[in-house]
């Protein structure tokens, strides 16, 4: 189950720009609003340098990245929550992904319309925050509907449990927080997430900047009023040039690296991105190497091993014996299996032995 950030913004910001950058597919990103109708997913590979660095000791036949998908979302605009735009189609869209990537234009460019007639990135991110709002709003007002007389009336404990719930979500989304900020406990947190509410997906803010803004974001006042306002929420922005991404993206790996280095950067702002939306999500990487494969696998963390190995094939899950473990940074230090053995770093792990990321795990199983 691929894990998936909705790309959304107000029409004509850079998302198609980004979305094309991430995918390096023909996306239209022309220069007049609603130019995205369909919404279209772009599968990336998530950057990992422990990945490169096996490679380097096992020279496997093939090498695998973990991968992670972005969603490009057309523009939305006031009023999407009431279908203004091509609103509720679009909402619903955003209501299958599990982060929220939220593009917020921070560039001058008097050839590029901008819906609002100008660059005011606070704004734009409140206006966009606020549709998000009031469809949440909608949903847990439906919801109050259907099961407030119930928890009234017949006491059902499960009702009443969920009214308490509801009863302390609507006042927070009226007074224009994201669900993500309500403590929850255990079986709240279940309901929740049955809810889908878009507000409560974890979020990240991309200050697209122009090319000289991206040298020296702190410098630049746009991105300066979203990080402040970003901050306030207790959210991340990543900083970045789609417009440049998107040249970047079209080249290969060693003019990619040269190109940065003369920026003096060590990553692009496209796999910061990426690294931050797998972070948000908690998502954690194992390892597996050999000679015949070095590869990265996603999992959430917390999980123990009979499911990290399930993760690979549920068979190895189902006849899970043990697991043999080791730190991809001992065998970045001792740059064998043979000496990780040796060195005695090579531990025999169980069944409630929760996988920590970095691990190199070689499951034993039987079917
Ligand atoms: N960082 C940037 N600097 C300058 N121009 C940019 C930048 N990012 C995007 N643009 C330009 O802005 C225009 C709109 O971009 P794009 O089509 O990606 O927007 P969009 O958010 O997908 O719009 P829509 O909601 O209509 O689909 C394009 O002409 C694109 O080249
Ligand atoms: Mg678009």
């Amino acid at each position: 189950m691929p894990l998936t950030a909705g790309i959304v913004g107000l029409p004509n910001v850079g998302k198609s720009t980004l979305f094309n950058a991430i995918t390096k597919s023909q996306v239209e990103a022309a220069n007049y609003p609603f130019a995205t109708i369909q919404p279209n997913v772009g599968v990336v590979e998530v950057p990992d340098a422990r990945i490169d660095r096996l490679v380097e000791i096992f020279h496997p036949k093939k090498t695998i990245y973990t991968t992670f998908e972005f969603t490009d979302i057309a523009g939305l605009v006031k009023g999407a929550s009431k279908g203004e735009g091509l609103g509720n189609q679009f909402l619903s869209n955003i209501r299958l992904t599990d982060a929220i990537c939220h593009v917020v234009r921070c560039f001058d460019d008097a050839n590029i319309t901008h819906v609002e007639n100008s660059v005011d990135p606070v704004r734009d991110a409140e206006i966009i925050n606020l549709e998000l709002n009031l469809a949440d709003l909608q949903t847990v007002e439906n919801r109050i509907g259907k099961i407030e007389k119930k928890s009234k009336t017949t006491k059902d404990k499960d009702a009443v449990a969920e009214m308490a719930l509801l009863n302390r979500l609507k006042p927070l989304l009226e007074e224009g927080k994201p669900a993500r900020v309500l403590e929850v406990d255990e079986d709240e947190a279940i309901i929740l997430k049955g809810y889908n509410l878009l507000t409560a997906k974890p979020m990240i803010y991309v200050a697209n900047l122009d090319e000289e803004g991206v040298m020296d974001p702190s410098a630049n006042a746009y991105y300066n009023q979203l990080v402040e306002y970003a901050s306030s929420q207790n959210n991340e922005v990543v900083a970045l040039c789609a417009k440049m991404e998107e040249e970047l993206s079209e080249l290969d790996k060693e003019e990619k690296t040269a190109f940065l280095n003369e920026l003096g950067v060590d990553s692009s702002g496209l796999d910061l991105l990426i690294q931050k939306a797998y972070s948000v999500l908690n998502l954690c990487t194992f390892l597996t190497a050999g000679e015949d494969e070095c590869r990265a696998w996603t999992f959430k963390k917390g999980m123990k091993a009979p499911d990290c190995a399930g993760v690979i094939h549920t068979d190895f899950k189902k006849g899970f014996i043990r697991a043999e473990v080791y730190r991809f940074e001992d065998i970045d230090e001792l740059e064998s299996e043979h000496a990780i053995k040796e060195a005695g770093r090579l531990r025999l792990e169980g069944k409630d032995y929760v996988v920590q990321d970095g691990d190199v795990m070689h499951f034993r199983f039987n079917v």
